[in-house]
C-alpha cells in the first residue's frame, strides 16, 4: 500500500489520484508546446520555445542558502489557546481559551548545508509562524533551553568557527573548540548538544524553546517577561551517536522523512505550549541576569504555565515554495507582545530580514507564505524585485500626505520594552548543575565519549584549554575529559600542519 510511505511514495499517490496527464504542457507564457519541440536533434534551437524556455529557467532555479539553518523539514497547522493567560498578555491569537491561528513551522539543523545529513550532532531550530488577525507573530526558537553567547557580536566568529574553514573547505574541530573554549559561556549550551539530548530522533520527538525572555503586556498595560516552551507530545526520542551516524549514512533525511511521513499518514504531531511567568519584581529581585540567553530560568523557581498546543497536520504541497521561501524573523511582533530587550534579539531584528533581503528579495513578504492572510497589509513600501502583488494599487505612496493614505493607530497606554544593563556573562554554575543535578551517570558517560570525538581530532594547546574549562565546570568532567584524551592520543597531532616555521 503505497499510503504507508507518503514520503517514498508521493510522486505514485499523484499518479493514483489523477486520471491520465493532467495538461497539455505550455511554456511559462503559456504557448502550448508541440511534440515536435521536445526533440532537438536536426532542428533550429533558437526556434523551439520550449528548448528555449526549460534551459534559460534551469540555470536560474538557485538561491542562496540559508546561512545557517540551510537544511530542514517543516509543515503546517495550528495553535490553539487551551489556557487562559489574559491576566498577562493581550496578544489577540491568546485571547480566548479554544482559539486557533494558522502556523508554519520548520525544524532544522543548524550548521549543515542543504543536502547535509539531518542527524548530525547539532542544535536544532524550531520555528514557528503564527498568522495572526494582527499580522505574523514569530518565535525563532531552538531545542536547547539556553543559546551560545549573549553578545551579538560573536555571531560571526561562531558562524564561521563551525562551518567550513576557508583553506581545506572541511569542517575543522580546532575552530570549533577554539572558539568553544576562548568563549567558555558556549559550554552550556554545547554540554547539552553533546549529551544524549544532542540528536533528536525525528523532529517530532524534539522540544522547543523561545529562550529569549520576552516582555508582554496585559490590557491594563502591565508588563510580564515570559519564556515559551514547547513540549512533543509524541515524547521526548534522541539518537544515539552510534545510531544517529549508522541512520546517516543510510538516509542523510531522516528527520525530515520522519516528519513528512507522519502527517502523510494522519499521524499529526502536536506540542504542548507553556511559559514561566516573571513579573518586573521578579527580574529584579532574581539575583541573576533573566534575560542572559546562555541561562535557563529554574523551573523550580519560575514553573511552568500551560498555555495552548500546536498541531502539524498539513505537509507543504511545494517545499521551495512554502519551506525554502519561509521568512521567520524574531522582529515579527504583534501587539502585546513586545520582543525580548537583551542584545542577541536587538541584533537578530535587523540580521533576519538582511538575510533575507538577500535571499529572497525585497519583496519576500509578498510570497505567499510569508504573507499575513489573517491580515490585510497597507504600506508605504512599493516596487522593487518581484513578486509586487498588486504595489498597493492607486494609493498615496508617502507618509504624511492629505489624500487619505493609511495613517497610524493611537495606542493611550502604549508600553515601551524596558532597557536593560547586561553584565558579561558569568559562565559555569548553570553548566555545572546540568552536569551533576540533570544528567544521569550514564548519560555523564555519553557525554565524554561525545566530546572526546569532537576535540580528539583539535590541537594540543586547544585540548589543553579545553581541559581546563571542563575542570572548571567540574573537576570530574575535567578529569574524565583529560584521561580520555591521553588514553586516546592517536597520530593527529603529527598530522597538524605547523603554521609557525
Ligand atoms: C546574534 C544572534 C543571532 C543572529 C545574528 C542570527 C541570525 C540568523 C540568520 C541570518 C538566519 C537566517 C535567516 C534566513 O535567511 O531566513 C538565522 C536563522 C535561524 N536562527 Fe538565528 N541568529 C541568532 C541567534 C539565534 C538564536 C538565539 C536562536 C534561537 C533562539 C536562533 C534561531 C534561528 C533559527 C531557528 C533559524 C532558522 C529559521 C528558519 O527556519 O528559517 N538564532 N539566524
Amino acid at each position: 500500500n503505497v499510503h504507508n510511505d507518503p514520503a517514498g511514495n508521493q510522486i505514485v499517490i499523484f499518479k493514483n489520484k489523477t486520471s491520465g496527464p493532467i495538461a497539455i504542457m505550455t511554456t511559462s507564457v503559456g504557448a502550448p508546446i508541440e511534440e515536435e519541440e521536445t526533440v532537438t536533434l536536426n532542428k533550429r534551437l533558437l526556434f523551439n520555445e520550449f528548448f528555449m524556455d526549460s534551459m534559460t529557467h534551469l540555470v536560474r532555479e538557485r538561491i542562496p542558502e540559508r546561512l545557517v539553518h540551510a537544511n530542514a523539514g517543516g509543515a503546517f497547522g495550528y495553535f490553539e489557546v487551551t489556557h487562559d493567560v489574559t491576566d498577562i498578555c493581550k496578544a489577540k491569537l491568546f485571547s480566548k481559551v479554544g482559539k486557533r491561528t494558522p502556523v508554519a513551522a520548520r525544524f532544522s539543523p543548524v550548521v549543515i548545508e542543504r543536502g547535509g545529513t539531518d542527524t548530525s550532532r547539532d542544535a536544532r531550530g524550531f520555528a514557528i509562524k503564527f498568522y495572526t488577525e494582527d499580522g505574523n507573530f514569530d518565535i525563532v526558537g531552538f531545542n536547547t533551553p539556553m543559546y551560545v553567547y549573549k553578545d551579538p557580536i560573536l555571531f560571526p566568529t561562531f558562524v564561521r568557527a563551525q562551518k567550513r574553514n576557508p583553506a581545506t573547505n572541511l569542517r575543522d574541530p580546532n575552530m570549533l573548540w577554539d572558539f568553544l573554549t576562548l568563549r567558555p559561556e558556549s559550554l552550556h549550551m554545547f554540554l547539552l548538544v553533546f549529551s544524549d539530548r544532542g540528536i533528536p530522533d525525528g523532529y517530532r520527538h524534539m522540544p522547543g524553546f523561545g529562550i529569549h525572555t520576552y516582555q508582554v503586556v496585559n490590557e491594563h498595560g502591565e508588563k510580564y517577561f515570559i519564556r515559551f516552551h514547547f513540549r512533543p507530545d509524541q515524547g521526548l526520542k534522541t539518537l544515539t551517536s552510534e545510531k544517529a551516524r549508522k541512520i546517516g549514512g543510510i538516509d542523510p533525511d531522516y528527520n525530515t522523512r520522519d516528519l513528512y511521513t507522519a502527517i502523510g499518514n494522519g499521524n499529526f504531531p502536536s506540542w504542548t505550549a507553556s511559559i514561566q511567568v516573571l513579573t518586573l519584581n521578579d527580574v529584579k529581585n532574581a539575583g541573576f541576569d533573566v534575560f542572559d540567553v546562555t541561562k535557563v530560568l529554574p523551573l523550580d523557581k519560575y514553573p511552568l504555565r500551560l498555555l495552548g498546543r500546536f498541531v502539524l497536520n498539513k505537509n507543504p504541497i511545494n517545499y521551495f515554495a512554502e519551506i525554502e521561501q519561509l521568512a521567520f524573523s524574531p522582529a515579527n511582533l504583534v501587539p502585546g507582545i513586545l520582543g525580548a530587550p537583551d542584545k542577541v534579539f536587538e541584533a537578530r531584528r535587523l540580521a533576519y530580514r538582511d538575510s533575507q533581503y538577500y535571499r529572497l528579495g525585497s519583496n519576500f513578504n509578498n510570497i505567499p507564505v510569508n504573507c499575513p492572510f489573517q491580515k490585510k497589509t497597507f504600506t508605504y513600501n512599493r516596487d522593487g524585485e518581484p513578486p509586487v502583488k498588486d504595489n498597493m494599487r492607486d494609493i498615496p505612496n508617502y507618509y504624511p500626505n492629505s489624500f487619505n493614505g493609511p495613517v497610524p493607530y493611537k495606542d493611550e497606554d502604549a508600553v515601551q520594552l524596558i532597557e536593560i544593563y547586561q553584565d558579561k556573562a558569568n559562565n559555569f554554575e548553570q553548566s555545572r548543575e546540568l552536569y551533576i543535578n540533570e544528567m544521569s551517570p550514564d548519560e555523564r558517560k555519553r557525554l565524554v565519549e561525545n566530546i572526546l570525538y569532537g576535540l580528539g581530532p583539535a590541537t594540543k594547546f586547544i585540548q589543553e584549554r579545553a581541559v581546563k574549562i571542563f575542570q572548571l565546570i567540574h573537576p570530574d568532567l575535567g578529569e574524565r575529559i583529560w584521561k580520555g584524551l591521553q588514553a586516546n592520543k592517536t597520530s593527529y597531532d603529527s598530522l597538524q600542519v605547523s603554521h609557525c616555521d
